[in-house]
Formats: structure tokens, C-alpha cells, sequence
């Protein structure tokens, strides 16, 4: 039976060599395998069950070689080669082979002409894989519920058609007959459609998967899903063989295609990336032939590379790691060292210890035994017997101890009650202190409301000060009469403010501040002049002249002899009085003495006074630059610094063979005070200035240096006439730069300035006319500071009858 079926398979296979080609499709439905003629249209499937029978028994039979060398290259998967022949299999293998010859058998009794029919694979895109055919003409498909449907023509966009080797593109597909007809697959170059033929399931259809990872993957028809495709089969379908020989092409070297295989799914089916991945594993050497197995053998797989690399990093880091625990078992071996070395030196010590215990334990207990063995020698004492106690004395140290008690229990409640005043004390020290601190506060905050009152006070009193002055008027004229030598005076003092020059049986009446006759006393001349000097201390510029003809008395009025001291000395001493009572005030004061003659001014206070010094004016600031200004705290200091002056000036005048009297003498003393609760500074100065005699020359005296002096000094005097006259009609402009002494006196007659002229005047009839021009002049000047009182004041005349 054997051989007849061998004759009848071999006949087939004989028939089949014609064939150039076959595909083999997998039917959805039944499992059914139908071989699809490239050349020349389509063959039953029993031809292709005869071929696989072939195949099987070819390969069950030692026969293989043989049948495959003579058939052509087909892409019908024989699973055979690559798997091992056990005896189960053969079994299995018999059977089919029986039955499959005998379907044959009886079916070949039967085998008539029929329309073959090529089946269509069609892949939904909801992964429903359907079997198509033509039948008359129309694409129908295989329903598993309601047997054959139409095609519907939606489904050409829903899905594609796959063959055993290429992917069918849709719009290729026409649903018209003739397009199955065609000799000339349709979609050759899909290379992902494939089948395959796996032990247990028999032909399987295959795709390659486009996912995120290419995946090879079988349509199992059983359980109608997609299973992926074991490595030794997928090596076989055309997606992957073509790559691998694209491989082996680059690397002779490599020989094992299932090793290639999953190298090309590690590397996501690119042969590039396998190539270069090859070449960095095993390098230049694969570029070479393989030498045999062994050879190949010598080389590591690609996936135990792969592994390799990744168990030498685990490695690494596991070596990191067991080199990181042996550095801590280090460093806690050598911890532990020193915990030992400090254990065995205490042990050491102890042990020393043990020893000298040991010794004392021993000394002891000889000195037990030396004092048991003297015991046992010596014979026993007897008790002394106790001291009997005296029960009084007892009875005497009892009553102490309790009165000592009682004194303890006393002394400490009289110190808890110390303690408690204490407490109590301190408590209303503390309270104390506070209300301290507090009235401090407000101390302080009273003393700074005080300072602040005191602040305005001084303010609103230099301000009233100067109030009262003003309506006084800031300019105040007094006439002195010197004493007569001779009886005939044409000078009457009528009263305490006017003098009366009787001149051919008429009286000329003039008006001032004050008229002080011969007997006044210099004490009592100088007190008229007391308000202003205050104000020089408060800041105001002081200004005292005397003004009158030689020998009138203007020198003893302003100097006046060591014994009677004048206006000068006084006021000066004045001022330091006033400085020293102003306990908050600190004053420093500067002292100058110059002399105008002939319109040059000559420093007093020192020797060198050879250039005549200039007068500067900057605002209503005037200064002499150059001369001396001596600072002086005391009178005395004044005194010489006067005295020196006064020396100076004789000196100057003798070497000019000139009187001293013709020059004016100007002494200022500049007063600088600093309220130290306030603040303010003040800048005051006092003026004294002695004029030169106010007579007039001769005319037979008119010439030489006598004429140049006499105009000189009739030039100042003149310019202060009107200087005064332009202040007594409130004139724009005050002409004080006419001469230098009306210069240098211009801070004393303007503005808060206050002043004191006395005029001088002597009694002698022969002197009248002198006497009345310069009675004339201090009238005229006192005018002046009635009209600066303004309303307040009236003219001369009008004053008299209003007092
Ligand atoms: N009121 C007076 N009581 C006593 N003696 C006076 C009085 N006034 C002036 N004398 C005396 O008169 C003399 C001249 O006075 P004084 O030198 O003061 O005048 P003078 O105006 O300063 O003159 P000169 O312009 O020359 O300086 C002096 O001897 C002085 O002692």
C-alpha cells in the first residue's frame, strides 16, 4: 500500500514542477489552505494537501533533500526543517497522511472541472479579517452567521486586502472579477502579509504589525486574534529574510539568521541599526566569512551581549555599591579597632586594678589575721563604765535648749518680719523710683516747655526792648555843659532836657534827651546812656558820640580822667556786668581802636600803622580790613588794650606835630553772644567815637597842614550832618560814604541801630558861637529821632509844651 502511495505522490508531484510559483491563503472561517498558481491560475486544494503530504512524508522518509532540490522556490513554509522528528509527531504525521490519502482517494473517483475559486484575504480596520471571493462576477465575503454577502463597496476604505506576500493597497482594488484573473500579483512588493505553517495549527497567516515597536504577528484563526509569531518561524517570512540577508550581506561574518532575527526585533526590524550594533559588539571581524561554526561559536550572541552589557553595568553599579559597603565596613572596622584598643586598655587598667585590690585584699586580711592572732593573745578589757550625767545639769542643759528654741523660733520670725519690711521697703522704693522717673519726665518735658517759654520771652523781650527804645528813639541826644573856669557863661540848663544861650538880652532855647549842666557828675552822665548798652548785648549795633568844639569836654565825657572814669570805661564795664549776669549767655568780646585824620584811618593797637587801612563794605556789613581786633574778657584786658590805643595815638600825633584832638577816635567793641538754652547768637557792637573839635578855623589859620585838617574834619563833620539830615527827612538814599567816619559809622545810625550823641558844650561867652553852632546841630540830630519815632513824637517846640 505504501509504494502505490508513493507512485500516486510522486505523479502529483510531478505535476505540480509546472508550477512556477504558489501563495498560500488561509481561509478565516474553516482553516482551510488553498494554493493560488502564480503562473498559471489556481490549483485545487487537494494538489496542495498532496504537496504537504509530500513535504511530510518526504521529510518523515529521509526524502527531503531530494524533493526540495527539485521543487521551485515556493514561499509554502515547511516547518519541518527547523523542527526535530520525535515519534509522537510521526504518529500524528501517518495519520494525517492517511487520512488526507484517503479523502483523495475518494474524492479523486469524483474530480470533475470546476471554476477554480481565488480567495481574497480582507483585513478590516476594526481587525476583523474576512475571506473574499468572486462569484459571478461580484466580490463576496465569507459571514460566519449568514454564509456569503456582497462586498460592501464602504468596506474599500475601511480595510485592505492582503495576499501571502504583499499588502494590497484599496484603491487598486476594483470589486470587478477580472482583477483576480490577473497573472501578475497585483501587490507583490508587500512583503509584511506572509504565512506560515506552525506545528499543532497548520498554515497560518502572518502579518508584520506596524506598532510602536515592529511586531511579527500570526493570525490565529481559533482563537481570531493576532499572536506573535515565535522567532524561528518569523526568520522565514519575506519582511525578515530579506533583512537578514540585507545583513549578512554587510557581514559575512555572522551566520546564524535566528541570532540575526532577534537581533532585528531588538533593534525594531532595521538592518542598518543591527549592522552597526554587530559592529560595535564583535567589530571588524564580522566583515570576514564565517570560519565554521566554531568560529561563529567564539562570538557571543547578540542578545547575551546585549545582556551582557547591561549585567556589566548591574555589575558596576553592584561593584560600586559593594565597594561603598566596604569602604562603612572599613571605616566600622576601624571604629571598632579603636573601640577595641580602648576596651582592652580599660580592661588593662581594670585589670591593674583587680591587682591592686588584690594586694589591699591581702594586706587586709593578713592585718586580720596579724590582729586575730593579738586577740587571741591579749587579754580581754573590760567595759569602762559610763560617765554618770548630773540629772540637774541635765535638767539645767534642757531648759537652755528649749529657751534656745524658743529664741531660735523668735529670731526667725523677727527676720521673716525684717525680710517682709525689707520687701515691703523695697517695693515702695521701687514704686518710688518710678514715680521718680516719672516726675524726671515730666520735669524734663516741663524744663523743655520753659525753655521753649524763655525762648519766646527773650524773643518778645529784646523785642519790646527795642520797642521801648524806638518810641525813646533810637537816636538820643544829651547836652553836657562843662564847667566854667570864669564867671561869664552865656549857658543857662532852664531844666533837665533844655539850655538856654543867652546871646544880646535873647535866649536860644534848645531841646534834648537830656541836658547835664557842669556839676553833673560822670556817674550821672553815664546813666543815660545805660538802656542802649543792654541792647548792645542783645545784638544791636551801640553807637556814643561826642561831638563838640575843642576843649568842651568831649574827651572827659567819653575817657575822663583814671579817678572819674567816663562814658567809655563805664559802658564797657556795663557790658561786662551785663555779660556776667546773663548766666546762659556766652559772650566773646574783640576790641579796635582806630583814628580818622585827615580822611585816612590809622590802626591804635599797633605799632606799625603805616599804610592808612580802607573801609569794605559787603551788604550792611562794614569792616576795616587789617586792623587789629583784640579778643579781651576783662576789664583790664579793655583798659590796656585803651591804654595802648591811647599810647599809639600820641605817639602818631607827636611824630605828625599834630593836637590829638584833631582826629576822631573811634573805639568799637564787638560783642558775640550765645544763648546756650536757645541757641541764637548775637552780634552786637558799641561804637565810642570822641570827634574831633567842631570849630571852625580862623582865616588867618587857613593854610598848610592846619587848612588840610580843618577841611578834613569839617568834611565829617559835615557829611554827619547830612547823613543826619537825609535820615530826619527819610530820605531814598543816606549819603553815610561822603566822608570816612559817616562810612564806618553807617551801622550805627541805620536801621536797629541806637545811638547816643552828646554835645558838648562850653559856657564861656567867648566860646557862644561855638557853643550855638553846636548846640544848633544836636538839636537838629534830635529831630532826626523824633521823626524816626514817628507819630509818637513831635517836633521840638510841641515836646516842651506837652510835657
Ligand atoms: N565836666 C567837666 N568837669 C571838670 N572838668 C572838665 C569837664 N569837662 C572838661 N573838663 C576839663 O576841661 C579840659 C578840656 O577838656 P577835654 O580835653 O575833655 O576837651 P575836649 O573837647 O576833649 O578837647 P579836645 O577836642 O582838644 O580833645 C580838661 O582839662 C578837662 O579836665
Amino acid at each position: 500500500m505504501w509504494d502505490i502511495l508513493h507512485e500516486k505522490l510522486f505523479s502529483i508531484a510531478e505535476a505540480n514542477r509546472s508550477c512556477q510559483s504558489s501563495v498560500i491563503h488561509g481561509d478565516a472561517k474553516n482553516g482551510d489552505v488553498e494554493v493560488t498558481r502564480q503562473a498559471g491560475g489556481t490549483q485545487k486544494a487537494d494538489d496542495v494537501e498532496f504537496q504537504d503530504v509530500q513535504s511530510i512524508m518526504s521529510h518523515h522518509m529521509g526524502k527531503e533533500k531530494t524533493t526540495r532540490e527539485e521543487e521551485p522556490e515556493s514561499h509554502v513554509i515547511d516547518m519541518s526543517s527547523s523542527d526535530e522528528s520525535n515519534t509522537e509527531l510521526q504518529d500524528e504525521a501517518v495519520e494525517e497522511i492517511e487520512t488526507m490519502f484517503k479523502k483523495t482517494m475518494n474524492e479523486a473517483a469524483t474530480e470533475t472541472e470546476e471554476v477554480p475559486l481565488a480567495f481574497e484575504s480582507f483585513l478590516h480596520r476594526n481587525g476583523t479579517l474576512y475571506s473574499c471571493f468572486n462569484q459571478h462576477g461580484k466580490r463576496v465575503y465569507v459571514d460566519e452567521s449568514n454564509g456569503l454577502v456582497p462586498f460592501p463597496n464602504e468596506w474599500y476604505v475601511e480595510g485592505r486586502f492582503i495576499n501571502g506576500t504583499n499588502e494590497v493597497p484599496n484603491q487598486t482594488i476594483a470589486p470587478s472579477s477580472s482583477q483576480h484573473t490577473n497573472a501578475e500579483p497585483a501587490f507583490a512588493e508587500d512583503d509584511r502579509s506572509s504565512a506560515a505553517f506552525i506545528q499543532g495549527k497548520g498554515m497560518v497567516m502572518t502579518y508584520m504589525f506596524e506598532e510602536k515597536a515592529n511586531v511579527c504577528r500570526y493570525f490565529d484563526a481559533q482563537s481570531g486574534l493576532w499572536l506573535l509569531l515565535p522567532l524561528q518561524w518569523e526568520m522565514n517570512i519575506e519582511f525578515v529574510r530579506t533583512r537578514i540577508q540585507q545583513i549578512m550581506g554587510a557581514l559575512p561574518g555572522l551566520g546564524d539568521q535566528k541570532e540575526i532575527t532577534a537581533a532585528l526585533r531588538q533593534c525594531n526590524y532595521d538592518p542598518d541599526e543591527v549592522i552597526s550594533t554587530y559592529l560595535t559588539i564583535f567589530g571588524d571581524v564580522l566583515f570576514q566569512p564565517a570560519q565554521g561554526e566554531q568560529n561563529y561559536r567564539e562570538l557571543n550572541s547578540f542578545r547575551s551581549h546585549l545582556e551582557k552589557d547591561k549585567v556589566i553595568e548591574d555589575l558596576k553599579e553592584k561593584l560600586l555599591n559593594k565597594e561603598k559597603e566596604a569602604e562603612n565596613l572599613f571605616q566600622r572596622n576601624s571604629y571598632l579597632a579603636r573601640e577595641s584598643q580602648y576596651l582592652s586598655e580599660v580592661i588593662q587598667h581594670l585589670n591593674h586594678k583587680v591587682a591592686e585590690l588584690e594586694a589591699d585584699q591581702q594586706e587586709a586580711r593578713e592585718k586580720i589575721r596579724a590582729l586575730l592572732t593579738r586577740r587571741s593573745t591579749v587579754p580581754p578589757v573590760k567595759p569602762e563604765p559610763k560617765p554618770s550625767v548630773d540629772p540637774g545639769r541635765l535638767q539645767e542643759v534642757s531648759s537652755l535648749t528649749r529657751g534656745l528654741n524658743v529664741s531660735n523660733k523668735q529670731l526667725r520670725s523677727t527676720v521673716w518680719q525684717w525680710m517682709e519690711d525689707l520687701q515691703n521697703q523695697m517695693k515702695q522704693l521701687v514704686e518710688a523710683v518710678q514715680r521718680m522717673s516719672q516726675a524726671e519726665q515730666d520735669s524734663g518735658r516741663v524744663v523743655e516747655e520753659l525753655r521753649t517759654l524763655y525762648r519766646k520771652e527773650a524773643v518778645e523781650r529784646k523785642a519790646l526792648y527795642n520797642r521801648l527804645l524806638e518810641l525813646q528813639g533810637n537816636i538820643r541826644v544829651f547836652c553836657r555843659c562843662r564847667a566854667s573856669p570864669t564867671s561869664t557863661t552865656c549857658l543857662e540848663v532852664t531844666s533837665d532836657e533844655e539850655v538856654a544861650v543867652s546871646q544880646k538880652g535873647t535866649k536860644r532855647k534848645f531841646l534834648f534827651d537830656k541836658v547835664y549842666s557842669s556839676s553833673a557828675s560822670q556817674e550821672k552822665v553815664f546813666e543815660g546812656t545805660l538802656p542802649i548798652i543792654a541792647s548792645c548785648v542783645d545784638g544791636y549795633n551801640i553807637c556814643i558820640l561826642a561831638y563838640g568844639q575843642t576843649g568842651s569836654g568831649k574827651t572827659y565825657t567819653m575817657m575822663g580822667p583814671k579817678d572819674k572814669p567816663g562814658v567809655n570805661i563805664r559802658s564797657i564795664r556795663e557790658l561786662l556786668r551785663i555779660c556776667k549776669e546773663r548766666e546762659n549767655i556766652t559772650y566773646a568780646l574783640k576790641i579796635s581802636m582806630l583814628e580818622i585824620y585827615n580822611e585816612s584811618i590809622n590802626d591804635l593797637l599797633t605799632k606799625n600803622s603805616t599804610n592808612p587801612l580802607e573801609i569794605r563794605t559787603q551788604g550792611k556789613s562794614v569792616t576795616v580790613p587789617g586792623l587789629t581786633d583784640v579778643e579781651v574778657k576783662t576789664e583790664e584786658d579793655i583798659l590796656n588794650v585803651m591804654e595802648l590805643g591811647e599810647k599809639n595815638r600820641k605817639i602818631a600825633s607827636t611824630k605828625m606835630n599834630i593836637e590829638s584832638s584833631r582826629s576822631h577816635l573811634i573805639l568799637t567793641l564787638r560783642v558775640e553772644g550765645t544763648d546756650t538754652v536757645s541757641g541764637v547768637t548775637s552780634h552786637g557792637t558799641l561804637t565810642l567815637c570822641d570827634l574831633a573839635g567842631s570849630e571852625r578855623i580862623s582865616k588867618t589859620e587857613a593854610k598848610g597842614p592846619r587848612l588840610l585838617e580843618a577841611a578834613s574834619i569839617n568834611k565829617s563833620l559835615t557829611a554827619l550832618g547830612q547823613v543826619f539830615s537825609a535820615l530826619k527827612c527819610n530820605a531814598l538814599h543816606v549819603p553815610f560814604r561822603n566822608s570816612k567816619l559817616t562810612h564806618l559809622l553807617q551801622p550805627c545810625l541805620s536801621g536797629d541801630a541806637k545811638a547816643c550823641v552828646f554835645v558838648n558844650v562850653s559856657p564861656d561867652a567867648k566860646n557862644m558861637a561855638e557853643t550855638l553852632s553846636t548846640l544848633q546841630f544836636g538839636s537838629s540830630i534830635r529831630q532826626v529821632v523824633l521823626g524816626k519815632a514817628t507819630q509818637h513824637v513831635t517836633p521840638a517846640q510841641n515836646a516842651k509844651s506837652e510835657k
